[in-house]
């Protein structure tokens, strides 16, 4: 199948578990739970979204014609060496289009996959890293994987309702919008009074990396 991509680029990955780790970034076009257009933001299910995820215009974005083209150009962006290759499918929401050619592409190529998806999907089986955003609202389906990432505050969240879910990890990011200081805050306050949960800072924006 062709998959549409709207920027692909090589940085460390910026949050969760993985932070830190080299990592070539693939970002899908399109999501289920918002148009990315502005003038839809209100009214969508998910309406705090840091990113432009609409067309392939994006650097390193395109129409790849099938898993292989794809899965060469991440590739190519990693480079020489093949210790400890990561990939991490990204969006809009991947999982409309990761498929079995995709992951079977990229682990041919020695790639170690993760996956940040909104859940309201199932993720593919065999993608190796998968964390879960939920967004109040929405119907999450995969209830299950190594990180659930919750961006705070949500109002409308029952978190003991999530503590019951099936993760490794529960991590808690702050929100990035107009209210980004009040946010941290909110966060630090919501690690220190639940143990089971981590808070996480988006590293690559304080640091200027994509
Ligand atoms: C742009 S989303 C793409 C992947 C997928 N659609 C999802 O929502 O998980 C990547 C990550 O950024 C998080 N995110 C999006 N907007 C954010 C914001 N304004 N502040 C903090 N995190 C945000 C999402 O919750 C998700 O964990
Ligand atoms: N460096 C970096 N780390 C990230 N972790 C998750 C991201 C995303 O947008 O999914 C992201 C991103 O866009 N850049
Ligand atoms: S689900 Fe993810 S990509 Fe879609 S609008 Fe929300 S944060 Fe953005
Ligand atoms: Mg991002």
């Amino acid at each position: 199948m062709t998959y549409s991509v709207k920027e692909m680029f090589l940085t460390l990955q910026g949050e969760g578990v993985n932070a830190g780790a080299r990592a070539v970034f693939v970002r899908f076009a399109g999501c289920n739970l918002w148009s990315g257009r502005e003038a839809d933001r209100a009214a969508a299910v998910c309406k705090f979204c840091d990113t432009d995820f609409v067309g392939t215009d994006g650097l390193g974005g395109g129409k790849f014609a099938d898993a292989d083209a794809l899965a060469d150009a991440v590739e190519g962006f990693w480079g020489e060496g093949s210790e400890r290759r990561f990939v991490v499918l990204t969006g809009g929401e991947p999982m409309l289009q990761v498929d079995d050619a995709l992951v079977e592409a990229l682990h041919t190529r020695g790639f170690r996959t993760a996956i940040e998806s909104n859940g309201t999907l199932p993720a593919h089986p065999g993608i190796d890293w998968v964390c879960i955003s939920p967004k109040a609202g929405s119907e999450v389906v995969q209830r299950s994987g190594d990180e659930l990432k919750l961006v705070w505050p949500q109002a409308g969240t029952d978190v003991a309702a999530l503590e019951q879910w099936d993760f490794a990890h529960f991590l808690v990011q702050p929100m990035d919008d107009a209210n980004a200081a009040a946010n941290v805050q909110a966060s630090v306050d919501f690690a220190m009074a639940r143990p089971k949960w981590r808070l996480t800072l988006q590293a690559h924006k304080s640091l200027g990396l994509r």
